[in-house]
């Protein structure tokens, strides 16, 4: 982005927690434009940027131990507003001349999950929100703590396991927070974070989803130039949002690509063409790419491996699909960022892959296609407000979720033509029963499982021996964390009849009751 353009900013140094995205997100909802730098290159961007303040994220690392990262020492000498969350306060005393001891060496271990802290003294970070002597819900997680805070410096919250919970030099402007703000764990958090960025940055908050679209209307057009673009197009939510900020950047010089694996659901192809075509003027291509993506999934049972190739295979057909059209420099993908997160790890740091969302971590090594992922770092119901804000219809912008590797991971075991069909058909009976009942809206994301089991039933007295169908849904905000949908018993009973009755190859049905974490929501 050139200077002109640069709205008033923060920026967020981020040392690899996992939720850094989170700070973000909070910043974005208290109307401020924020950007993301790894700690590596923090420098670069706060000159490129000039911000009015500095986050430092929390990390998977100790400030103790060896090659653990700093913030740039330039951050500290600028002369903006600066908070410290968790190890971005920890780093930040250490750097500044204080002292951070390891709990194995304070005997007094960490604090994991809630906790509650004591307001001190009076704070700008606390205006209009917190009182000194009131208590306050808070989420910590850390192990290692200030042992004492840097000149300048003063205690302004004190929690049990944390001297320092909130420490405050109102001089420079740098605070810190033993805690995560970030989290929705800590209440307030969102309202602590709004002072900082509003009252301490004095930043106005008029940053809103339409001011968004222009800074990535502008952003798709400085990456791709007169370049041409494939976009893989699934008919889900993102890809969808994706193609019309692309579209609505470059016009003509985009290309939709749908891809026909044959683990699509039930008459989806021919719907995602209709939905599309009627409603936008934008080259969509649809590849009947089955037997390729079903022949390569033959005898592949493990669930990385399915991902991978998938990945690889999607990766083929939009080069293949590039070439027919003369070539394309980019590809473009709905990706958010609970796909990045999920999938790949913190670069010399130790957060570890879930799994490899097909459209990340399942990427091939060597693509000859550079990227352009204009959601990659929204959650998903920021992508439904961006959809409106975009004008798309609601059976766009409410559609439930759909992986793009689609039935094969809902297959465990090995996935052939014959299980396709079959869990296609209970799928649709599924979520018929939801829709009939009114529920479709209610629920984040439903699908049925089809698992590698086979158990006995009787039917007009014959006797069967078929496969076990588990029925998933669940309600969430961005997919990070999920709750089991409490569907009443007469619900499911009349679903598992139904799908029983209707459907050859699944005479039994069950429900998972399982909320993520500990589960995934996908069962592969
Ligand atoms: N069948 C497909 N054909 C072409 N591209 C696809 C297909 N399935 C997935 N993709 C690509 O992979 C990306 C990630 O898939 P994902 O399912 O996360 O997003 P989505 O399908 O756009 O939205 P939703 O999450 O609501 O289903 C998509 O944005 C799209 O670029
Ligand atoms: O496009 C995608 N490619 C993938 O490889 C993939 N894996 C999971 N999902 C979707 O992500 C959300 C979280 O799923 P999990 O709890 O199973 O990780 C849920 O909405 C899942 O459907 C994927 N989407
Ligand atoms: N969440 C964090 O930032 C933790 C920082 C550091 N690893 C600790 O345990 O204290
Ligand atoms: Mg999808």
């Amino acid at each position: 982005m050139d200077d002109a353009h640069l709205p008033d900013s923060i920026l967020i140094v981020d040392f690899g927690s996992q939720v850094t995205q989170l700070i973000a997100r909070r910043v974005r909802e208290a109307g401020v434009y924020s950007e993301i730098a790894p700690f590596t290159q923090a420098e670069e961007a706060f000159r490129r940027m000039k911000p009015k303040g500095i986050i430092l994220s929390g990390s998977p690392a100790g400030v103790p131990e060896e090659g653990s990262p700093r913030a740039p020492e330039m951050l500290f000498e600028a002369g903006v507003p600066i908070l410290g969350i968790c190890y971005g306060q920890q780093v930040m005393s250490h750097q500044l001349g204080g002292e951070v001891r390891p709990g194995h060496e304070t005997g007094e271990g960490g604090e994991f999950g809630r906790a509650f802290l004591t307001v001190t003294k009076d704070c700008a970070l606390f205006d209009g929100l917190w009182q000194v002597g009131e208590r306050h819900q808070v989420w910590m997680s850390h192990g290692d703590k200030v042992t004492k805070f840097a000149p300048g410096f003063e205690i302004v919250a004190i929690s049990d396991g944390a001297p320092f919970a909130v420490i405050a030099d109102e001089e420079r402007k740098f605070y810190g927070t033993q805690f995560h703000p970030e989290v929705v764990h800590t209440p307030d958090g969102g309202k602590l974070i709004a002072n900082f960025v509003r009252h301490v940055c004095g930043l106005a908050g008029d940053w809103t989803m339409a001011a968004y679209r222009e800074t990535k209307v502008r952003e798709i057009r400085e990456q791709v130039g007169s370049g041409k673009v494939i976009c893989g197009l699934s008919g889900g939510v993102d890809s969808s949002v994706a193609a019309i900020l692309i579209h609505e950047a470059i016009g003509d010089q985009l290309t939709c690509v749908f891809v026909d694996h044959g683990l699509l659901r039930l008459n989806e192809r021919e719907q995602v063409e209709t939905m599309f075509r009627d409603h936008y003027n934008i080259p969509l291509v649809v590849v009947d790419a089955e037997q390729l993506f079903m022949s390569g999934l033959e005898g592949v049972t493990d669930p990385e491996a399915k991902r991978k190739f998938i990945g690889k295979t999607f990766i083929d057909v939009f080069e293949a699909e590039a070439q027919k059209i003369g070539g394309a420099d980019f590809l473009a993908q709905g990706t958010l960022y609970p796909d990045v997160i999920e999938s790949v790890s913190f670069t010399g740091g130790p957060s570890v892959t879930i799994k490899s969302h097909h459209n990340v971590g399942g990427l091939p090594e060597r693509m000859n296609m550079k990227l352009v992922e204009p959601l990659r770092e929204l959650f998903k119901d920021e992508v439904r407000e961006l959809g409106r804000e975009l004008g798309l219809p609601d059976m766009f912008v409410g559609r439930h979720p759909f992986p793009g590797p689609g039935l094969a991971i809902r297959i465990p075991g090995e996935v052939t033509k014959e299980r396709c069909d079959i869990l296609r058909k209970a799928d649709a009976i599924y979520l018929d029963e939801i829709r009939k009942a009114g529920l479709y809206d209610a629920i984040w994301q439903a699908f049925a499982v089809l698992l590698p089991v086979k158990t006995v039933g009787v039917m007009g007295d014959y006797r069967t021996y078929d496969s076990v169908c588990g029925l998933r849904a669940v309600t969430s905000t961005d997919g990070m964390t999920a709750d089991v949908y409490p569907f009443d018993a007469a619900f499911l009973t009349g679903c598992a009849t139904r799908i029983v009755n209707e459907v050859q190859g699944i005479n039994r049905v069950v429900y998972d009751y399982t909320s993520k974490p500990p589960g995934t929501i996908e069962w592969e």
